[in-house]
């Protein structure tokens, strides 16, 4: 890595604009002459040398560093977080999807039902209430002294009429705003939210979440979900892989395998959301690999969250890839009360979220006793806000071949 001195006699060419450039992901660097960075820095880029290298700066320090890795400063990028969009979508009954996933909607109404004497006399924010359900549970299955329903889409106004239809317009009131936004009269006790998303974080509505509750939430006050975790297996998917690989071996007895590459491009490089894992392809007992404190997680700690997994491989078959779910878990009002338990894994019932496959870039055939360790990665788009990327990086050892040892690594977008 080069020093300012020996730089200036390379690279001084008067007509080089110097652009500020921001790194979508982290890029180790494997000569001397190349400049290593973090996702989320910004570097100065004083020549761009070639399509793929450029001369550039951090800190002090030079060094070439590949283009495909930076994004232009977040103040060129419009929308960040995409909310013109975002909010477009939940001004829809897309809300009927979530007031249809039955285990979600009733753990929310346990949660309420389970703590409604504690609720008593209470302040409750609903953040991101939609429809305003659990609002609703609140003024019909509690006595809370009153419920913020905040709601940023258009959705807003048919809360209103609601509320009024289900006679609870004396406890619950609708704000249409951003909750970032909002100038309440009074902090809250309880900040109850159902924000998430694929793979749990997909969306980052829970940056909101924090932000709400470090400027609203009475010390002391009760999150809810109170704590979330990432959960992880590796699987088969032996239906994906037919139908979307094996497919073009032999269609209408022609050969189309030479699209495979394609389709491995097209169809596998990005996680497939709503997936139904059968607890069959499990192919070993999952593990947590991630878990969130909703009392004490900051919003920097979203911008890169891992956690590392080892499994022992149970019973013999394909490895096609991993699929990964999330609980979240609501603490009681009372103390040493029960916690309720959300959980979106294969072995309970299904929700609209299901599971999110990660295909590998080719099948694996695994033995009992084999070991499967590794580190998984939720990687924070630093220009794209609700965006993120998962990496998973995975090694396989052989029970019965100890010399075998095959050590893999793939990052997956989400979207962007
Ligand atoms: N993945 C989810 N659970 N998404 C739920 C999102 C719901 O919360 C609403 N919402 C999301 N972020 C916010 C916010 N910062 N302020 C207010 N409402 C929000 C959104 O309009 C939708 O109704």
């Amino acid at each position: 890595m080069l020093e300012m001195s020996e730089s200036e006699n390379i690279h001084t060419n008067s007509n080089i604009i110097t652009q500020e450039f921001i790194a979508l992901e982290d890029f180790n660097a494997t000569g001397a002459e190349q400049l290593s960075f973090t996702a989320g820095d910004t570097l100065l880029v004083h020549e761009q040398v070639c399509t793929d290298w450029w001369w550039a700066e951090r800190s002090g320090c030079f060094g070439y560093v590949p283009s495909a890795f930076l994004h232009r400063g977040v103040e060129d990028v419009e929308d960040a977080w995409q909310d013109e969009e975002y909010f477009s979508t939940y001004g829809t009954l897309l809300h009927l999807e979530m007031l249809s996933d039955r285990p979600r909607t009733e753990t929310y109404r346990q949660v309420i039902v389970s703590n409604s004497a504690a609720l008593r006399g209470k302040v409750v924010m609903d953040l991101g209430c939609g429809t305003g359900i659990i609002s609703l549970f609140c003024g019909r299955l509690a006595q809370p002294a009153a419920v913020y329903a905040v709601e940023a889409s258009s959705v807003a106004e048919h809360t209103e009429k609601l509320v009024k239809l289900n006679r609870c317009e004396d406890v619950v009131t609708v704000f249409r705003s951003r909750a970032e936004d909002l100038m309440l009269p009074s902090k809250v006790d309880v900040l109850v939210s159902e924000w998430m998303g694929n793979c749990l974080l997909f969306e980052f509505m829970v940056e909101s979440v924090l932000r709400v509750r470090d400027r609203w939430l009475k010390d002391g006050g009760m999150m809810w979900p109170s704590s979330a975790s990432l959960s992880l297996v590796p699987c088969q998917a032996h239906a994906d892989y037919s139908q979307k690989m094996e497919f073009w071996e032999n269609l209408y007895g022609l050969d189309f395998s030479c699209l495979q590459p394609v389709a491995q491009e097209e169809f596998f490089s990005k996680p497939k959301f709503s997936h139904q894992l059968d607890p069959d392809d499990c192919l070993s007992t999952p593990c947590n690999v991630i878990s969130l404190d909703m009392h004490t997680l900051s919003v920097s700690d979203l911008e890169k969250l891992s956690g590392e997994f080892r499994f022992t491989i149970e019973r013999s078959g394909t490895l096609h890839g991993f699929t990964a779910w999330f609980s979240t878990f609501f603490h009681s009002l009372d103390e040493g009360g029960s916690s309720l338990e959300l959980n979106t894994g294969p072995h309970a019932e299904s929700t609209h979220w299901k599971q999110t496959l990660f295909m590998l870039d080719g099948p694996i055939g695994v033995e009992e006793g084999d070991c499967v360790g590794g580190a998984i990665t939720l990687q924070r788009n630093p220009i794209w806000r609700r965006h993120m990327s998962i990496t998973i990086e995975w090694r396989i050892k052989r029970r019965n071949d100890p010399t075998f040892c095959e050590e893999k690594t793939k990052r997956f977008p989400m979207w962007r």
